[in-house]
């Protein structure tokens, strides 16, 4: 594989240190052109779909495609935002509070970008800019409290993937996932003890997490066990017994059987065995997007109702509230441990220096050219 052009290495230069939130993707646009753009890059993926590829290909440029993408778009129009899609939003919002927190907590060396593992701003580019800026520690922060091969897995093929070409790697530092890290346990807590306060308490938590197919924990995915221990801890906190809650997973796609027991059907015979109301969050997601607002807020909604639910309440994402971004704070602290990320005085000095001499030794070379 060739190898990309880079900037000259710079004597003495001072290293940059960053940290990229990096969420899923989501479509530029809530059209059927972009939906399918977004889904075929998505679902081509190895990681997402384990069919034969070719035999996968045919299915999806066949059957799925078509028939998904008009569709999707339908249910992204309901979501989407003056701001553009929520999912996006949330994650820009995330990336700008956490910088902001880190220099306000002395990390005033830390640079806060996000990157998205479809679509845009694509992974490789954000990583290309860093190695422009001269960044060379970086932490890669996974939007994913609990780790999946296909979620978070798949993202550090796509920097193992792209750093293939690259002559000077980055230092790099991986964060697999904080399912039971205090900052975000305590967040979830708060939310919904802020959420109770306001609008009472229901009969049910229902923690509804994004499913995946049953093969992959079967074949080692240590996903469901994270999960369930994401939704113990959360309990624990809040004081609930375990007839208060119940743990299920939605968004299921294909045919073959993922991790059960399924949201819906859930809500449903909740509500046909007497359940008025049921409290439903989505512990998995740390910002609103199509899978929270549209699949829980309505269509799972709309399921508890038809079977008979009388109250129904979505108990919106961790998103920007300051608890969480102080979660994210630590996680991202814990991870940087070792690099020097206060910028001293003297580090200033230094870097303005270093970047006097970069130019100037790029004049000479451009002179001797
Ligand atoms: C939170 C973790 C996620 C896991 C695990 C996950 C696995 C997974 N997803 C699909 C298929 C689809 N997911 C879709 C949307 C979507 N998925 C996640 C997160 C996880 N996925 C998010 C945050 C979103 C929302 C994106 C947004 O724009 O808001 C979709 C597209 C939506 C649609 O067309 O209806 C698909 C398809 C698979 C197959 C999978 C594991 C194998
Ligand atoms: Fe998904
Ligand atoms: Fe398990």
């Amino acid at each position: 594989m060739p190898f990309k052009t880079e900037p000259q290495h710079t004597h003495g230069a001072v290293p940059h240190t960053a940290i990229v939130l990096v969420n899923l993707g989501t479509p530029d646009a809530p059209t059927r052109s972009a939906v399918r753009r977004y889904l075929k890059e998505f679902l081509s993926d190895p990681r997402v779909v384990e069919i034969p590829p070719r035999l996968w290909s045919l299915i999806l440029h066949l059957f799925i495609l078509p028939f998904r993408s008009g569709k999707s778009a339908a249910k992204y129009r309901k979501i989407w935002t003056r701001e553009g899609s929520p999912l996006k939003v949330h994650t820009e919002k995330q990336a700008a509070l956490l910088q902001t927190l880190l220099q306000e907590r002395g990390h005033d060396g830390v640079r806060v970008v996000m990157a998205m593992r479809y679509g845009a701003p694509a992974l490789p580019e954000v990583l290309d800019q860093l190695k422009l800026d001269g960044v060379d520690r970086i932490a890669l922060l996974p939007a994913y409290p609990q780790y999946s091969g296909t979620t978070t897995g798949s993202i550090w093929d796509a920097v193992f993937g792209h750093y293939r070409q690259i002559r000077n790697v980055p230092e790099l530092r991986l964060v697999k996932h904080y399912h039971d890290h205090d900052g975000y346990l305590d967040a979830l807590r708060d939310s919904v003890l802020a959420y109770w306060d306001a609008h009472g308490r229901g009969d049910k938590l229902v923690m509804s997490f994004h499913g995946v197919p049953k093969r992959t924990l079967l074949l080692g995915d240590p996903y469901h066990c994270e999960c369930h221990k994401t939704a113990r801890l959360l309990a624990r906190r809040l004081g609930l017994a375990p007839d208060d809650y119940v743990v299920t997973f939605q968004s299921r796609f294909g045919r073959a059987e993922w991790l059960q027991p399924y949201t819906a059907p859930t809500v449903a015979e909740l509500a046909r065995a007497g359940t008025r109301r049921v409290d439903v969050i989505c512990p998995g997601f740390i910002g609103d997007c199509l899978e929270t607002l549209e699949e829980i807020g309505m269509e799972v909604k709309h399921e508890f109702e038809a079977a008979g639910g009388q109250d129904f309440h979505y108990i919106p994402c961790l998103n920007e509230s300051p608890a969480w971004i102080a979660g994210l704070a630590e996680i991202a602290e814990q991870h940087l441990i070792g690099w020097p990320t206060m910028m001293s005085p003297a580090g200033r000095e230094a870097e303005r220096r270093d970047a006097q001499l970069g130019r100037e030794q790029a004049l000479r070379q451009g002179a001797a050219a």
